[in-house]
C-alpha cells in the first residue's frame, strides 16, 4: 500500500488528479482500447475533479476515450434531483469535459428491477475490460462506495440500505433534514472495488482520521470496509494531513519515508516502467555522486540505508527481467520498490511485476 500525506485537500486532491491524467496519458487509450476509469461522488473528490477539469481545458488531456462507472447511485430520487450522484457527476465533471456520453456508466437508482441493474452493471464492467483505476472516497466509518460496515467484503453491485450514521452524515446535502435522505443506494460492491487494478482513495479531514487509522493500521475487518484494500495489490491512499491524527507518528514517518526514498532513487512518478527499471541499474552500478540514491540519508532522514541497499553496488552480476545485468542483491530491492511501494513503475508499458 502507499499513503501520501500533503499538507491539505487541495495539494491531495491535485496530486491525485496529476496522477490519474498520467495514468490515462501512459495507457493511451483508443476507441478500441478505451481507459477504463471508476468515479466516485461526496465532497472530497470535488477538487480532483476542479483539477482535471483544469486540465482537460488548458489542453493537456482529453477523456475521448474513458470508459467511466460511477461507484454508487440513490435509489428512489428521480435522475435530475440536484443530489442524486447523477447530477453530481455531470455538475461537477461531464458537462466540462470531452468524455463521450455513450462511455458515462451511472447506475439507475430508478431501474424497474433493481437486482437486474446490478447484474447487468457487473455484466458491463467486464465487458469493458475490467476498470483500469478506481478512484474512490470514503465514510467516515471507513466505508467505500455505499459499502457500510458489514458489508461482506466479497459483495459485488446490489442494493443497499444505508446506515444510520451515512444518513446523517449526507442529510447535509438534503437541507439537513433526515427525512430526505434516501434510504437506499445502488452500489458496486468491495470486491467490485478490489478487482480494478489500481485502486486510488482520497480521505481528507479530522473527522475521516479514525477511518484511516482502522483501514490503515488495523486488520482486514468488514466493519471498515475500506481496510479491504489491504488484500489489493496496487492501492494508494492520498490523504491531507488532518486525516492523519489518529495514525501513529511512526506510520506517517514510514509512508512519507517510502515517498521520500522513492524520490531519491530518482523515480518520477510519471516516467514509463522501462526507463524508471533502467535509470535504478544504471544507479546501481555507477552511483553518480557521494550522493547516490544508494544509502543516500539527509537531516531528515527517516530510515537508515538498509544492509541490502548497500550490498547492491557489489559486483555479483546477473541477468534481470529486462535483460540487464545486476547485482544480485539489487533484485530484491527492485522487487520490493515495484512490488510494495511504487505501483506507478507499472505504468504505461504494463509489464508484469518482478515477481508475485
Ligand atoms: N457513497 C458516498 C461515498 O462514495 C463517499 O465516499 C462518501 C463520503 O463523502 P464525502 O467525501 O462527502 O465525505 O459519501 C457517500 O457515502
Amino acid at each position: 500500500m502507499r499513503l501520501i500525506i500533503r499538507e491539505d485537500p487541495q495539494t491531495a486532491s491535485k496530486y491525485i488528479a496529476d496522477y490519474i491524467i498520467e495514468r490515462i496519458k501512459a495507457f493511451d487509450p483508443s476507441p478500441e482500447k478505451p481507459f477504463v476509469l471508476g468515479l466516485p461522488t461526496g465532497s472530497s473528490p470535488v477538487h480532483v475533479y476542479k483539477f482535471l477539469v483544469q486540465r482537460y481545458k488548458a489542453g493537456d488531456i482529453s477523456f475521448r476515450d474513458v470508459v467511466t462507472f460511477n461507484m454508487d447511485e440513490y435509489v428512489g430520487i428521480p435522475r435530475d434531483h440536484p443530489e442524486s450522484y447523477h447530477s453530481f457527476m455531470y455538475k461537477h465533471f461531464f458537462s466540462h469535459v470531452d468524455v463521450d456520453p455513450a462511455n458515462i456508466n451511472i447506475l439507475n437508482g430508478n431501474a424497474p428491477d433493481l437486482e437486474a441493474e446490478c447484474i447487468a452493471y457487473e455484466e458491463k464492467i467486464k465487458k469493458a475490460g475490467g476498470i483500469e483505476l478506481f478512484l474512490g472516497g470514503i465514510g467516515p466509518d471507513g466505508h467505500i462506495a455505499f459499502n457500510e460496515p458489514g458489508s461482506s467484503l466479497k459483495s459485488r453491485t446490489r442494493v443497499k440500505t444505508l446506515a444510520y450514521d451515512t444518513i446523517i452524515a449526507n442529510s447535509r446535502f438534503f437541507n439537513n433534514d433526515l427525512t430526505q435522505v434516501p434510504r437506499m443506494a445502488l452500489t458496486v460492491g468491495v470486491q467490485t472495488v478490489l478487482d480494478a487494478r489500481e485502486v486510488v482513495i482520497i480521505i481528507t479531514g479530522a473527522h475521516k482520521a479514525l477511518a484511516l487509522q482502522k483501514c490503515v493500521e488495523a486488520g482486514v475487518n468488514h466493519m471498515w470496509t475500506l481496510s479491504s484494500l489491504q488484500l489489493h495489490p496496487h492501492p494508494m491512499i492520498v490523504v491531507d494531513e488532518d486525516a492523519t491524527l489518529e495514525l501513529q507518528v511512526k506510520t506517517v514517518k514510514y509512508f512519507k519515508s517510502i515517498e521520500m526514498v522513492a524520490n531519491e532513487l530518482g523515480f518520477q512518478q510519471m516516467l514509463p516502467c522501462a526507463a524508471k527499471h533502467a535509470a535504478i541499474v544504471e544507479e546501481i552500478h555507477s552511483p553518480k555522486s557521494p550522493k547516490s540514491p544508494v544509502g543516500k540519508t539527509n537531516g531528515d532522514a527517516l530510515m537508515p540505508p538498509k544492509p541490502e541497499v548497500v550490498r547492491a553496488v557489489t559486483p555479483d552480476l546477473v541477468p534481470d527481467r529486462m535483460g540487464s545485468r545486476i547485482p544480485a542483491e539489487a533484485t530484491t530491492l527492485l522487487q520490493g520498490i515495484e512490488n510494495e511501494d511504487t505501483p506507478f513503475l507499472r505504468m504505461g508499458a504494463r509489464v508484469a511485476p518482478l515477481s508475485g
